[in-house]
């Protein structure tokens, strides 16, 4: 066996079935590796088509080009082996492999046996589970190639694999392997969660000390297909300790880890650190990371936020700003003007904000100064491009028309919802108008904590294309606001952090604020989690709460969210895609099924009274 050998992993921002950009990042990749010196590389699971093409899987024609691609990339692999990432479809059923290519020569595919079912994953819909111990034969440019649960001996090394999932259930494929393993290399599709980088690094290592080897973990990179942003995490451990990690939520379109691993001894490396330490530096970069590829991917120009000064369409803006300020200082103005495909007019980070994001006050006669200053404040601090009007006359015209139709007067006693929401709506067609004239994306403001409960009308302040924000609570919001203005430097948000959250929507002498009307963020926050993270019932939230509150308050706040959840599941299947952050989501597409129609809990509301 050689002593040392140089061992790499690339993460990949890929998009599903774009192949050009797909391949280019894996060809990229594999020159860089090769210009190192590398002797193995290993490229993340089903990087060749993406790993969310969905229901594309199941098309005959989907793996079959995979299969082309795979032939494009081979002549590349002269000099170097690498593992790479692609569906294959044998008698009608999918198989997510990895092929193991070494010089040009492809020596075998690994299919993954534990398929990801659960949370954002739905492998099992679109593939099979190859069996443990199993080995066939795949034809491949004429020759037979072994396929399934593959070794390969390579450079004296036995090399073995897992994809992913494989590595986090138990009974795994490598603990079927009789023979003594050298270095496991697992691709993987793993999405970003708050805190979940750190488990993967205990993962990576305890496996390295189970298996007596090293172990090479490679995940994508980037928001990939919409909803999950990929970190990036490159980490290989030998025996029990970690001797690589990757810069994660990188701005690039791919970025390798090399090291060079003695098998004999043990490889001297110095103390690693993780780059983020904290949910809120996480929070910044994936979902900074997340809004850039969005824009990029999507080919729009920028964003267009109707910004009214408080939390939500604050953070938002926020987020915006530090996306450019990092991509900026990562990817220097031509790189940024060559991934957006088009010329930017201003070099700081301001400049560029001015032109990528475009924002508008609208204001009501319940509107403030306090919030008009806060948006203003805000806007100019982040350099972006700033509009003011006022809605009242449409708001008036809709009001007069309906009331001659009907015969009679609103008032705020008799039709509050109908007046507040109304206002919502008004605001929606002018703000679109915007995302239509710049081509850019509108952002829909709603947080998880609003979703929950339906606090948004459905057509007004819900109206966007992207929802960035609703993948966390309020008051995760909040605290973020203070970090971001305190930690990040954006001072502007300082008049932000000072007000309460409201609507804006009563007049102002009703002091409208959101927690009156629903119940503080705190309770909504913990009940959310004890509901739906851990599926309780309404009496086993009240049971795993009623220490922290008033008890008949908590029973008051657990019926109203409830009743609020059951009733706004359709909204919910509205709202527009998010990202996922936290360790659980409520968007129907990608976490959290619920029925549209419902008996509503009622039964087990009462009996919890
Ligand atoms: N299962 C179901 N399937 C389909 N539709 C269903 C439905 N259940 C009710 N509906 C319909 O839903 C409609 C009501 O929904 P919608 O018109 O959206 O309005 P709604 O949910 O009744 O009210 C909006 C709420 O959001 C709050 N809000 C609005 C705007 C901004 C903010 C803020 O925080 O800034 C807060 C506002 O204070 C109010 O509490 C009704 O027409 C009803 O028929
Ligand atoms: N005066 C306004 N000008 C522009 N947009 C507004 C105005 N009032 C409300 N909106 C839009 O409606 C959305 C919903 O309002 P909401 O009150 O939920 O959020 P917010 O004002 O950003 O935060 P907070 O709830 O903390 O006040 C806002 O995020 C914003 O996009
Ligand atoms: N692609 C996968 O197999 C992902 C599953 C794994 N549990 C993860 O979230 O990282």
């Amino acid at each position: 066996m050689s002593q040392k050998l140089k061992l790499a992993g690339a993460c990949l921002n890929q998009t599903p079935i774009d192949w050009a950009n797909n391949l280019r990042n894996i060809k990229n990749a594999i020159d860089d590796a090769k210009k190192e010196g590398v002797d193995i590389l290993c490229l993340p699971e089903l990087c060749i088509t993406g790993y969310g093409c969905e229901d594309l899987f199941l098309s005959q024609w989907l793996p079959t080009t995979a299969l082309e691609k795979l032939d494009e990339i081979i002549p590349h692999t002269s000099g170097i082996a690498i593992s790479v990432g692609l569906p294959i479809r044998i008698e009608g059923k999918n198989y997510n492999t990895t092929a193991f290519i070494a010089d040009k020569q492809v020596k075998g595919f690994y299919a993954k046996q534990k398929l990801a079912n659960d949370g954002v994953h739905y492998e099992p819909r679109w593939f099979t589970p190859w069996s443990a111990g199993k080995v066939d034969s795949f034809e491949f440019e004429g020759k037979s190639i072994p396929f399934g649960h593959i070794t390969i001996e390579h450079k004296g090394l036995n090399i073995a694999f897992e994809i992913c999932e494989d590595a986090w259930q138990p009974d795994r494929p490598c603990e079927h392997l009789k023979t003594k393993i050298d270095l496991i290399l697992n691709p993987s599709a793993s999405h970003f969660a708050f805190g979940k980088s750190e488990f993967r690094e205990e993962l990576v290592i305890k496996s390295s000390n189970q298996f007596d080897c090293v172990y090479l973990y490679c995940n994508l990179l980037g928001n990939e297909a919409g909803r999950m942003i990929y970190d990036g995490d490159v980490l290989i451990a030998q025996k029990g300790k970690l001797i690589g990690r990757n810069h994660r939520l990188w701005y690039h379109d791919y970025r390798l880890l090399t090291v060079e691993v003695d098998f004999e001894k043990n490889t001297a490396t110095e103390n690693i650190k993780p780059h983020y330490s904290n949910r809120n530096e996480e929070f910044s970069h994936a979902a900074g990371l997340a809004l850039f590829d969005y824009c990029r991917k999507s080919r729009s120009k920028g964003f267009v936020l109707s910004l009214s000064g408080g939390a939500d369409s604050s953070t938002i803006a926020t987020l915006i700003g530090f996306a450019v300020r990092t991509a900026l200082e990562q990817r220097g103005k031509p790189g940024l003007e060559k991934v957006l495909g088009f010329q930017l007019t201003g070099d700081t980070p301001e400049e560029i904000t001015k032109q990528l994001l475009t924002t508008a006050y609208q204001a009501t006669k319940n509107s403030s100064d306090a919030t008009f200053n806060s948006a203003k404040n805000l806007a100019e601090s982040l350099g972006a491009t700033f509009y003011n009007w006022q809605i009242d006359a449409e708001v008036n015209e809709y009001r007069s028309t309906i009331e001659e139709a009907i015969e009679r007067k609103l008032t705020w006693e008799q039709d509050d919802i109908t007046l507040q929401n109304i206002q919502a709506r008004t605001r929606a067609p002018i703000i679109w108008m915007l995302a239509n004239l710049e081509n850019k994306l509108l952002m829909a403001t709603s947080n998880r904590s609003e979703g929950d409960v339906g606090y948004a009308t459905m057509d007004g302040d819900t109206s966007g294309s992207i929802s960035p924000i609703a993948g966390v609570d309020k008051h995760f919001i909040l605290q973020w606001l203070k970090y971001a203005e305190h930690e990040l430097g954006f001072t502007g948000l300082k008049d932000v952090n000072a007000l309460t959250p409201t609507a804006e929507l009563r007049p102002e002498d009703q002091h409208q604020t959101d927690e009156e009307d629903l119940m503080p963020y705190e309770a909504l926050m913990r009940i959310e989690r004890e509901a739906i993270l851990h599926g309780r019932s309404p009496k086993q939230v009240y049971e795993a709460l009623k220490a922290d509150f008033n008890s008949d308050q908590l029973k008051d706040w657990i019926k109203k969210f409830y009743q609020l959840w059951t009733r706004n599941q359709w909204k919910r299947e509205r709202y527009a895609p998010s990202f996922h952050f936290d360790d659980f989501n409520i968007d129907p597409r990608s976490w959290y099924r619920f029925p549209i129609l419902s008996g509503g809990y009622m039964e087990e509301l009462n009996t919890m009274l």
